[in-house]
């Protein structure tokens, strides 16, 4: 058995999941010195994916993400790059994906056998939201790296965009925060693994990591459904730059200011989040596979919270919209609400 086969998937790169993306300010930077032209189809450019109109019916919605591990198990984590590939779609408001390439980096010295279990998780993830591999790329690299180039269509009035929240809306989250701690828990060295255990329950944090990767196996599609039927103003997905992050996006593009006074978070994942600095009660946390951030006007709300829930997707109130302040997103000292499950209890 080769040295890296002994080695756990996760051991491999330093990186892990969205918390390999180049920060946000280095993106803005190397995108602004590119100073790339868009033609008038391309109806949002720098939204989570790209939009191109074909005409009044129809827009062709192209998106691509991939990254390091963040689990050990090959197919879950096949299963995580394919959720994660396909919410920028759903983070659209669209839902009709017809097709997805598959990108693989593999190490050298990785067995094939563990490439063919990512790529596995990543074929019966498309599967389960209606879609399929149609096609890929694979090149030998020193850190492995799963992803996908999703294309979907939709009708151009249906696509909402970071740029549409007003003030009096209430935002919404449909999935709770603490990814990254969670996952941190899993690979610690033996000084850290004895802080945790002084400071929490083994149970807890087994419970936060099985919450964690279930919240990025679980699909946006059923998130986008709701929207598509109520509508929406303003939706992004929340991944490697956070609530805060991601927030920000939505917040400059709108020209408005987000008052977030709630943060739903994984059980367990604020004591974790203190021990790593991953700054989570902040919004500052990497989510991989987060869920779909919105804004909603105050008449929708209880349309599109029963709608979510009648699709069996949480529906969080974290905040507010407020005309434009000196901060676009302000999230002080705000509740913490803890979860520990995704089922939602739905009366219709
Ligand atoms: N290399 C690149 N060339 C051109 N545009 C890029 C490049 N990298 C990122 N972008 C654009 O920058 C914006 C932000 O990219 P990013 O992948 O972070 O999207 P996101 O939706 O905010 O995050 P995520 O993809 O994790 O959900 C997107 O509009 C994306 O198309
Ligand atoms: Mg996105």
């Amino acid at each position: 058995m080769s040295d890296i086969e002994k080695r756990k998937l996760t051991s491999i790169a330093p990186l892990f999941g969205c918390s390999c993306k180049l920060p946000e300010t280095e993106l803005e930077t190397l995108l602004e010195d590119i100073n790339i032209s868009y033609s008038p189809e391309i109806l949002c450019p720098g939204d989570d994916a790209a939009v191109i109109k074909i005409n009044d019916d129809l827009a062709i919605i192209k998106t691509t993400d991939f990254f390091t591990p963040i689990v050990d198990d090959p197919y879950i984590q096949g299963k995580i790059a394919a959720c994660n590939a396909t919410n920028d779609v759903y983070a659209m408001g669209a839902t009709e994906i017809v097709g997805v390439l598959a990108l693989l980096g593999i190490p050298r010295e990785l067995p094939l056998e563990n490439a063919r279990m990512m790529l596995k998780g990543f074929q019966d993830f498309c599967n389960s939201i209606g879609t399929s591999i149609v096609g890929g790329h694979t090149i030998i690299n020193p850190w492995p790296f799963i992803g996908g180039a999703v294309t979907a269509i939709s009708s151009p009035d249906k696509i909402v965009y970071h740029s549409g929240a007003q003030p009096g809306d209430v935002l919404l989250l449909t999935k709770p925060l603490g990814i990254q701690p969670a996952m941190a828990s899993t690979r610690l060295s033996s000084e850290y693994s004895s802080i945790i255990q002084s400071t929490l329950d083994s149970d807890i944090v087994a419970n936060a990591v099985n919450l964690a990767i279930e919240c990025m196996t679980t699909s946006n599609l059923n998130a986008a459904k709701a929207i598509n039927e109520v509508g929406a103003n303003a939706l992004t997905d929340v991944t490697g730059f956070g609530l805060y992050g991601h927030g920000l996006n939505i917040a400059r593009k709108s020209n408005v200011s987000l008052n977030i006074d709630l943060i739903p978070i994984i059980s367990g994942t604020l004591e974790l989040s203190a021990l790593f600095e991953h700054g989570l009660e902040e919004g500052k946390s990497a989510e991989t596979a987060g869920g779909l951030l919105m804004s909603v006007s105050e008449e929708n709300l209880d349309e599109i919270i029963h709608s979510l829930n009648k699709y069996n997707v949480p529906a969080y109130e974290i905040g507010t919209v407020k005309e434009k302040g000196n901060e676009h997103v302000v999230i002080d000292n705000p509740e913490i609400l803890e979860i520990s499950s995704l089922s939602v209890k739905f009366e219709s």
